[in-house]
């Protein structure tokens, strides 16, 4: 399993996990849905071991975290971090080696993220959609049975979105476990299979995205990720 039970995390005297469960099922593609500041990053981050969490406990692989398990994940947090003066294929050649990973696969990560022909530009002559795209190369580095992707579609223009879209129904598809971050319904729609809707610091929805309502999407998921909400379970809702 991955994910995690009875999250608790507070920065300062602020609660921002309060008991977050949470589970990702293998080949399903799950979006962890929240409104800016929700806590989404800071449950990715405790569930990567990025982050000491006050209280509970996250499993990966189908246990307790253990950082091991760590060569199984692929990630990508906190925005792309590169180096400038690098070019696309040298940024990704140096988790390569990092990683132990062949320079066959470096090409092959490229080209599977669109970048196969801008492999030698430096990446600070990169557009934001094509940093997010060198992001997920590196994520997809290894090969990972789990990906983690913070907000993968931030910057990408709609035949990106689609393309990431592709991607990630494939890697789905052969049975890979992926959660995806985002603040915005209406870019998940149709990428997601399972949602979860974290406010208040837990979830006020996990489950199929077809199942969370019935009507009008968009204002199910306003009212559920409304901060101030009043949070009875209702239907799916936890
Ligand atoms: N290291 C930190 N120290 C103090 N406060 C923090 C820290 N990291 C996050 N926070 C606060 O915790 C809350 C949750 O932040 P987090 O980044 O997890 O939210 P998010 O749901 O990912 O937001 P966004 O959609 O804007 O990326 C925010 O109020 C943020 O300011």
């Amino acid at each position: 399993m991955f994910g995690c039970r009875d999250l608790r995390k507070n920065f300062g005297r602020r609660p921002v996990l309060d008991g977050l469960d949470l589970t990702v099922t293998p080949g399903r593609l799950y979006a962890l849905l929240g409104r800016n500041g929700a806590g989404k990053s800071t449950a990715l981050k405790i569930m990567l071991g990025l982050l000491p969490a006050d209280a509970g406990t996250a499993y990966l692989l189908g246990a307790p975290f253990q950082r091991a398990a760590l060569a199984h994940v692929g990630a990508s947090i906190d925005g792309p971090a590169f180096y400038g003066h690098l070019s696309a294929c040298d940024n990704v050649g140096v988790h390569a080696r990092l990683t132990g990973t062949s320079a066959a696969r470096v090409e092959e990560v490229l080209a599977l993220v669109g970048l196969g022909d801008v492999g030698r530009a430096k990446a600070r002559s990169f557009s934001t959609g094509m940093k997010a795209r060198l992001a997920l190369a590196i994520a997809l580095l290894t090969d990972p049975t789990v990906l983690v992707l913070d907000e993968p579609q931030n910057g990408l223009d709609p035949e990106g979105i689609i393309e990431l879209r592709g991607l990630l129904r494939d890697l789905a598809a052969q049975g890979r476990t992926i959660l995806i971050s985002s603040h915005q319904l209406g870019e998940v729609v149709r990428l997601a299979d399972d949602i979860g809707v974290l406010a208040g610091g837990r979830l006020v929805y996990e489950g199929p995205l077809e199942q969370f309502a019935s009507g009008d999407l968009e204002a199910a998921y306003l009212a559920a990720s409304a901060p101030d909400a009043e949070r009875t379970p209702t239907g799916g809702a936890r």
